[in-house]
């Protein structure tokens, strides 16, 4: 049988192009992501409430912060090399709660406050956080703990808190 392969649109590709362009302006590179995954997974395994959590889930470091940095490179540059399924892990892991997520935005927000190149690219990475922070938690309401999401509400941090 042929096989066929399946090629982006050129305004896709156009699009992606354009939002790596925009990110590499702000001065987001591979060099800063692996920075910020670097240095974020450091403060994480140290901390009282989430090192213990991920401690327990991860048995290979190095291979988890590789698997971040394509996570970032895809989110942020349109790298497209990220293959995974964080809603399903996330899922998966029995105690986190909002609280968790609102440590780890903490956290993840004092990295952007420390390294980023500029304010504009803290604004950008940390609100992109936050979002995808909303999505796994709303999921994990719905999902794992059978709640009614319009009955809970979302009280995480936003960047410009460290601003
Ligand atoms: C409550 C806070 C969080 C905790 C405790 C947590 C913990 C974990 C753990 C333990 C894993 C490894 C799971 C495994 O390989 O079995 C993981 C994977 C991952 N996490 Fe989180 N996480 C949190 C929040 C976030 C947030 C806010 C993001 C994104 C902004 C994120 C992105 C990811 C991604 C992309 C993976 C890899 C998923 C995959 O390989 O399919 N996490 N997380």
């Amino acid at each position: 049988m042929a096989t066929r392969t399946v090629q982006a649109h050129p305004h896709a590709i156009a699009a992606r192009e354009e939002r790596r362009a925009e990110a590499l302006a702000m001065g987001i590179d591979e060099p800063f992501i692996a920075d910020l995954v670097d240095r974020f997974y450091a403060s994480v395994r140290e901390d009282a409430v989430l090192g213990p959590i991920f401690n327990a889930q991860i048995s290979d470091w190095p291979a988890h912060l590789g698997q971040m940095n394509r996570f970032w490179q895809s989110v942020l540059l349109s790298a497209g090399n990220f293959t995974g399924n964080p809603m399903m892990k996330h899922l998966a892991i029995p105690t986190i709660a909002q609280e968790h997520f609102q440590q780890w935005l903490a956290l993840f927000y004092r990295t952007l406050h420390a390294i980023a190149p500029t304010p504009e690219a803290a604004r950008h990475i940390g609100g992109k956080a936050r979002m995808i922070a909303e999505s796994l938690l709303t999921g994990i309401w719905v999902h794992r703990d059978r709640e009614d999401p319009l009955a809970k509400k979302v009280e995480l941090p936003h960047v410009s808190s460290v601003l």
